[in-house]
């Protein structure tokens, strides 16, 4: 394969507006900026990254202004110019940062688009991927009612979602999601936490065990892999790990402890492509399930979501809807769409989508293009 070199890198800031608010146990969703970062190579060609934060460091400690920073002050002076063999190194190439996952990613994730497309190859078959299409679920905001969450469970699964995922929170959880499943009793349904309960909650989770859900989605705090493994010896349901797992050493000791029986893998949050990589294939080997999570991403972040979910332990549908359900109009062409809770996985080289640079000049609110490294601190 041919290597890469990166000589420009182009931060696009756009302003984003979801079609509707989306409500976690830790806030509401509605306007939220992100990084667009377009990598180019010295032959021309444009790979592209997203940061997958917010405006607020409620998910994990980044937002999309840390994320540009880590970038601009460190993380691109780290790649630039350097001839990169292959993408699996740019993990490596940034670990003298500490943390910073989502910033990481966000240029690890356009270097493999820029290699891929290099090499005329789809971004799923580079990694090996061997699905041809994926299947998906919706991911279902806490609703002002549980009768109100039926109905929107209900519209979800007459458009053909292969998994509904439902977000709890005390006060929001027993009664919504009795109400769904009396309604749909048997729907693959599962729920979100986001870290909203400890332990003291555990009767209350043993609860959901009546409920056959697919499994609950971190139950407890955002850096804890230590009570989970106490809550899954005490409930039925399986857990899943999102906010706790940031990097394949997270997963080994998650899965060593007994901490989850499901992990879900978002880029952002485990520092790229790479390392999702790498924490798909520990599971595999562990007999452990995967899914692609998401962090209401635009068509860039959704596209490398794609390739990731082909896969093969990806077993368990994940929450890549289309574009139509984030998005008046996204900035990649085509939209991503889904037929009966399938989406079918890009044939073009890289992502496989093109960017819109009209939509994408419209949405911008700030640009700035980096084209040499900077060493504003002493570098290791
Ligand atoms: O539709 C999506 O992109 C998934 C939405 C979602 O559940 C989510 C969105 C933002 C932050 C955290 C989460 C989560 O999975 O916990
Ligand atoms: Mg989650």
């Amino acid at each position: 394969m041919k290597p890469v070199q990166i000589k420009e890198v182009v931060l696009h800031t756009v302003k984003m507006k979801l079609i509707a608010p989306f409500t976690t146990s830790f806030g509401t969703f509605q306007e939220k900026h992100v990084c667009l970062v377009e990598a180019i190579d010295e032959s021309g060609i444009s790979g592209w990254g997203e940061t997958t934060t917010s405006d607020e460091p409620y998910y994990n400690e980044e937002t999309t202004h840390t994320a540009v920073y880590m970038l601009k002050d460190f993380l691109i002076s780290r790649i630039i110019h350097k001839t990169i063999e292959h993408p699996l190194d740019v993990h490596d190439m940034l670990t003298f940062v500490r943390r910073n996952q989502i910033a990481k990613s966000a240029i690890e994730t356009a270097v493999w688009d820029v290699f891929a497309k290099k090499n005329n190859v789809p971004l799923s078959e580079l990694i090996d991927g061997t699905k041809t299409e994926i299947e998906v679920g919706k991911s279902i905001g806490i609703q002002a009612t549980p009768e109100k969450l039926v109905e929107k469970v209900g519209e979800y699964v007459e458009e053909g979602f292969r998994k509904l995922k439902v977000k709890i929170a005390p006060g929001a959880d027993l009664d919504y999601i009795d109400a769904v499943r009396k309604a749909f009793p048997d729907i693959p349904l599962m729920a979100d936490a986001n870290s909203a309960y400890t332990l003291n909650d555990v009767d209350q989770l043993k609860q959901l065990d009546q409920y056959n859900l697919m499994m609950i989605e971190q139950p407890l705090a955002h850096d804890d892999i230590i009570d989970h493994a106490t809550l899954q010896k005490e409930i039925q349901t399986p857990v899943c790990l999102d906010e706790s797992i940031h990097s394949l050493e997270d997963a080994r000791k998650a899965l060593q402890l007994g901490s989850c029986r499901i992990i879900n893998i978002k880029i952002g949050r485990v520092g790229g492509l790479g390392e999702s990589i790498r924490i798909h294939d520990l599971c595999r080997d562990n007999g452990v399930p995967v899914w692609c999570g998401g962090m209401l991403e635009t068509g860039i972040g959704r596209a490398h979501n794609i390739a990731l979910t082909s896969l093969s332990n990806f077993t368990i549908p994940g929450d890549t809807a289309p574009s139509s359900h984030y998005w008046d109009e996204d900035i990649i062409e085509p939209e991503v769409t889904m037929d009966h809770g399938i989406i079918q996985v890009q044939t073009g080289p890289g992502i496989g989508f093109d960017v819109n640079r009209e939509k994408l000049e419209q949405l911008t609110v700030e640009k700035e293009s980096i084209t040499t490294a900077v060493t504003p601190h002493p570098m290791p």
